[in-house]
């Protein structure tokens, strides 16, 4: 099997600077590993840590101890002591992160962007909002908001922006955080497609799904997020 994301013995802990430099270790030893054609569900209580460890996966909070690996470009690349410019490489061609919120740009259509990270792996605009405008249908979009700003949309209809702009890069590695948070039966189906559809070309996906049901169809595997007990 192809491994594509891992970790080593991953910790993180903050330091509350407003709380007199108070430790608080959330991960400690994180021994991860997800695999070519995979979903791994990230589980474990409120608090465990969940989220840090998709944002540490991300890059977007360093790691204290241990690293991250990922694949990119036909090579293992250790995203933990990657710069800032190995990192926005990696996530323009290999990492996609799709939080549960939208950050909408002002003036921008939904259309352009959803096709704005296609674009920018070099496929042409033509193609790119082709893709773009596929995946808003099937998202089940309605057509006449293709064309505006998605800022005054509903919550679920930013949070299907956000998914289409997420999935029609096909980046080889996902994270998901709660994908399907917003979203109504119809629409939690198609998620539930499109993650399948991107297991079944090879991509190695990390979720994080408190619909259990949503859960149970898509994850290959759970991967348990231990909590700390104690602050040090
Ligand atoms: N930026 C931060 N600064 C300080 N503490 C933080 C920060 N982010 C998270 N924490 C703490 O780390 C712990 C883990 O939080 P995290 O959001 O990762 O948990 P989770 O497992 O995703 O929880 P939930 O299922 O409720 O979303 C919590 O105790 C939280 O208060």
């Amino acid at each position: 099997m192809t491994r594509l994301l891992w970790t080593e013995g991953l910790g993180k802990t903050f330091q509350l600077h407003l709380q007199g430099g108070l430790r608080m270790p959330v991960l400690e030893n994180v021994q991860m590993v997800v695999e070519a054609g995979e979903c791994l569900a990230l589980s474990g209580p409120s608090g465990a840590g969940k989220s840090t460890l998709m944002r540490c996966l991300y890059g977007n909070y360093g790691a204290d101890h241990g690293r991250i690996w990922i694949r990119h470009e036909g090579a293992d690349l250790e995203l933990s002591a990657a710069d800032a410019r190995a990192v926005r490489e990696v996530r323009r061609r290999s990492l996609g992160y799709v939080s549960q919120f939208l950050r909408v740009i002002p003036r921008v259509s939904a259309l352009d962007i959803v096709a704005e990270p296609v674009i920018a792996q070099g496929v042409a605009r033509a193609e790119a909002l082709r893709r773009a405008s596929e995946l808003l249908i099937r998202l089940n979009l309605p057509e006449r908001l293709h064309g505006l700003p998605p800022a005054t949309f509903s919550g679920g209809e930013q949070q299907r922006v956000n998914l289409a702009r997420g999935f029609a890069p096909r980046y080889s590695v996902m994270l998901l955080d709660e994908p399907t948070a917003s979203l109504d039966a119809a629409n939690r189906e198609a998620v539930i497609q499109l993650v399948q559809e991107a297991r079944a070309a090879g991509t190695a996906l990390v979720g994080i799904f408190h619909d259990t049901d949503v859960r149970d169809r898509v994850a290959t595997r759970l991967f348990h997020v231990q909590p700390i007990r104690e602050a040090a």
